[in-house]
């Protein structure tokens, strides 16, 4: 899969352990930053970023690291397409791609350790989504972005 990466300064060390990792499965990284360590960046543009480019079909899934992962997601979320999910655990991170079919997925890392983000990703990227009942609630969601609520 073409994937793109970014993370904050607080995810500067699982976002390079993520791409080595992922490099060496198979998988083509797109490192979109933040590249410099020791400094404060902002989320938000960095979340513009990876989703704007599976949101225009440059990527097929994107992945954010922050420290909690709150605020990337309220960001990733916010743009047109893109499905978001923060996953800490197996559960939510299945239940991200089957139900959600998830395009994007977000994770703390100050709060999971980076075998378990690994764990995760690695389920994250084959899991499939389901369909049928699902895609009629993403189709509903694709009308709250559009502004057409569902009755
Ligand atoms: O390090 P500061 O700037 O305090 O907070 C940034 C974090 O706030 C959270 O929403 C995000 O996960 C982001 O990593």
């Amino acid at each position: 899969m073409r994937i793109a990466i970014a993370a904050d300064h607080h995810g500067l060390a699982l976002k390079a352990r993520l791409i080595a990792r992922l490099t060496a499965q198979g998988h083509e990284l797109d490192d979109r930053g933040a590249h410099a360590g020791g400094v404060t960046v902002d989320y938000p543009p960095l979340c513009a970023d990876v989703c704007g480019r599976v949101a225009d079909g440059r990527a097929d899934r994107a992945i954010v690291v922050g420290g909690s992962g709150m605020g990337e997601l309220i960001a990733c979320n916010k743009i047109r397409g893109i499905r978001a999910g923060l996953c800490h655990d197996v559960f939510t991170t299945e239940i991200s791609r089957a139900h959600n079919d998830a395009n994007v997925i977000v994770i703390g890392a100050k709060v999971i350790g980076p075998e378990t983000a690994e764990e995760l990703v690695d389920l994250w990227l084959s899991t499939p989504f389901k369909g049928g009942r699902h895609q009629e609630r993403l189709d509903q969601i694709a009308m709250l972005e559009r502004g057409d609520p569902p009755a």
